[in-house]
């Protein structure tokens, strides 16, 4: 197959080099083209081979597809201050970036992907040891799928010391590598050992959690708990998020990779989403499954509408996110009642927001006073956070935290990692949770969990 050449590359990494020499700093260059259309999955696997820092990102309405290999840049922060340090960063790395981009689509040129932990304040854990509090990466290439076209963007970061011809050569050779169109074989993993973690003990803090909530300690909480596995060998990722998108409409699907590492899932809940000044948010949060008919189906569907326990649950959210929303937006549209969010496996209550943001608000200002919103965390805030620290039995690590991408043409969107696994190379561990209200029962809670489960479970070969 037949692309176009990569536009004048060693022309304009020679003047960035010329920059960097001038500046005696760095100098980042940005080159989008487009190409002939790209199957992502495919994209993701053959980057294997040019380097093991991959990202995906698929949006849950199935309108932007980012696949990013490698890294120009990434921005890290440590605990304090997170988001306002990754945002500045961000815009240091824009103001030091020329981009050539004769299209100018969403998701091109300039653009990060990554996630943050959910609480920077947990204990560290060696299972979490390759994922940083906070970790965008700018790719070395980044395939985007966006308005029905495939285009390729080149990030590329110029030193004063490097070598053009040498640097250019192995950039183009990159290139050629995953432009070329092989199709690629899954490889199904095969379970060899399956563990949930104290099932019995997590059911016990849920009880617990019901008596703090009615003796006033708090309104609610969240309380995730893991299974684990194990392979005969170490999982393909590029299977593993195929099967995700083929199984899991109305999600997200991300995957990172890091140090070898992955954390991957399927995802329903934004956490906000921003395209020029317009700003989404949900409210996603009250379960139950999906019937087995069309009458059953509609049946539950009616009952989880009228269940008090889960319009409390999602009440939480909603009063929580439309305060924040208000705070750095206008024009702020929420409707009085949820509507149902389907699934594959279940069916969630669904309260959409929607705002203009504020002048000198950034989607990362957004997503600080959000997270956790009471969907992952509890409420109040602070206090759930506090709560999950000291009783939950698992490690969260990016589980529950936002993940997603922006650019620097005022888009991106967040949404909040749930219904994943962090797998490394032939184990996996899986996370689910639920908000625990007054009215909850543990067991019911628990079934809950199992289905939450299910999406990554199947995936793996475990069911
Ligand atoms: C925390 C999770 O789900 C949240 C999102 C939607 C519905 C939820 C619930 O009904 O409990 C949870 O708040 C999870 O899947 O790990
Ligand atoms: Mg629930």
């Amino acid at each position: 197959m037949l692309h176009t050449k990569a536009p004048h590359i060693e022309e304009i990494a020679g003047e960035a080099l010329q920059r960097a020499h001038l500046l005696g700093e760095p100098q980042c260059i940005s080159i989008v083209e487009h190409i002939d259309d790209m199957d992502a999955f495919q994209f993701f696997h053959t980057g294997e081979a040019v380097d093991l820092h991959r990202t995906f990102w698929q949006s849950a309405d199935n309108d932007l597809t980012m696949v990013g290999i490698g890294r120009a840049s990434q921005l890290y922060a440590e605990r304090t201050d997170r988001f306002q340090e990754v945002q500045r960063l961000w815009q240091k790395l824009m103001d030091n970036a020329v981009v050539y981009d004769d299209y100018q689509k969403k998701g091109t040129g300039l653009a990060a992907l990554g996630g943050f932990s959910f609480d920077p304040g947990e204990a560290d854990e060696r299972l979490w040891e390759s994922f940083p509090d906070s970790q965008m990466t700018i790719p070395a290439f980044l395939l985007t799928k966006v308005d029905g076209a495939s285009y390729l963007t080149m990030n590329v970061l110029i030193f004063p010391e490097d070598h053009l011809k040498q640097m250019v050569h192995q950039l183009l050779e990159q290139r050629e590598t995953l432009l070329k169109s092989d199709t690629f074989e899954p490889l199904f993993p095969v379970v060899t050992s399956r563990k949930e973690i104290a099932p019995a003990q997590w059911k016990e803090t849920v009880k617990k959690a019901t008596e703090d909530i009615r003796h006033g300690k708090i309104s609610k909480v969240v309380l995730a708990r893991e299974l684990r596995l194990k392979f005969q060998d170490a999982v393909q990722a590029a299977s593993v998020i195929k099967e995700l998108a083929d199984s899991q409409p109305n999600s997200y699907i991300f995957a990172f990779e890091s140090q070898g590492d992955y954390f991957v899932g399927a995802t329903p809940e934004r956490l906000a989403k921003l395209e020029n000044r317009r700003l989404v948010s949900t409210c996603l949060a009250g379960t139950i499954p999906r019937g087995a008919t069309s009458e059953e189906d509609e049946a539950l569907g009616l009952e989880l509408l009228n269940d008090s326990k889960n319009r409390q649950e999602h009440q939480f959210v909603v009063d929580m996110i439309k305060e924040a929303v208000e705070a750095c937006s206008s024009a702020v549209s929420i409707p009085d009642a949820p509507v149902l969010y389907p699934l594959k496996n279940l069916q969630h209550l669904y309260t959409p927001v929607t705002a203009v943001l504020d002048e000198g608000y950034t989607l990362l200002d957004v997503v600080e006073k959000l997270h956790p919103t009471p969907a992952l965390g509890g409420m109040p805030q602070q206090e759930a956070v506090y709560y999950i620290r000291q009783y939950e039995q698992l490690n969260r690590g990016w589980y529950a935290g936002p993940v997603g991408w922006f650019d620097a043409k005022n888009n991106g969107e967040f949404a909040v990692a749930i219904r994943s696994a962090l797998i490394q190379q032939d184990k996996a561990s899986l996370f689910a949770g639920c908000g625990v209200v007054e009215d909850s029962d543990p067991q019911a809670e628990y079934e809950e969990t199992a289905v939450k489960l299910k999406p990554m479970l199947t995936v793996l070969g475990g069911l």
